[in-house]
């Protein structure tokens, strides 16, 4: 199990400090949507040149003209970008295969899909990670439920986690064993990421 520290709705300067206080306990940095919007991909080639040892996924949340911005971010110094899942599927497929040429990976994003059939159907486009997702408007009605497992259910993906998930939250959900678990506001936002990342490392590892 990866732990992924999303970096939203920080300023370039607050992402560097987060990120130098908890680098010891996270896997993969996702560069957020709106981190990329504000700075543009010239973002991701500055965290990746900080933090080479580090997967980088970029949130670009692509949702058509897959080729051109998939490749803006790989060639930025991306590992991971993402895909909308209700993306047309040309997108998905033209995603996919700009990945491959230039050796990433794509996860789709599960945002808002609430049918297996359609999970079945990015599946057999030979995309192989995706992520359930509640979104950060969304978790005022409840954040990450285990319950969204059920939409994976015997589809041979990996899987990422994410939305408003804590150090409370966890247990339940690392029963599962989601690959990624992706945690944002419940480092980003506390007095003490370092600790709050700690916290949740622990929790992973069952220290
Ligand atoms: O993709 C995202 C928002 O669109 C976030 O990265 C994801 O939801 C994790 O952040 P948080 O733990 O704060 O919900």
């Amino acid at each position: 199990m990866k732990l992924q520290l999303a970096l939203d709705r920080l300023t370039r300067g607050e992402s560097i400090r987060i990120l130098e206080s908890v680098k010891q306990h996270i896997d993969i940095i996702e560069i957020g949507t709106g981190v990329i919007k504000e700075y543009g991909v010239s973002i991701i080639k500055e965290i990746k040149e900080l933090y080479p040892g580090k997967k980088i996924l970029a949130d670009m949340k692509i949702c058509d003209a897959g080729k051109y911005e998939a490749k803006q971010a790989f060639t930025a110094g991306a590992d991971i970008v993402t895909v909308m899942g209700f993306a047309a599927n040309s997108t998905i497929k033209e995603t996919l295969q700009v990945a491959k040429e230039m050796n990433g990976q794509i996860m789709i994003d599960l945002l808002e899909i609430q049918s297996a059939d359609r999970v079945k159907e990015l599946s057999s486009t030979g995309a192989d990670l995706v992520g359930l997702h509640v979104g950060k408007d969304k978790q005022s009605e409840g954040v990450f439920h285990t319950d969204l497992f059920s939409l994976i259910e015997g589809i041979p993906v990996q899987v990422a986690v994410a939305g408003g998930i804590n150090s409370k939250t966890l247990p339940d959900i690392k029963q599962h064993k989601p690959d990624i678990v992706i945690i944002g506001s419940a480092i980003t936002g506390q007095e003490n990421p370092e600790l709050a990342a700690n916290t949740i490392r622990n929790i992973m590892e069952d220290r």
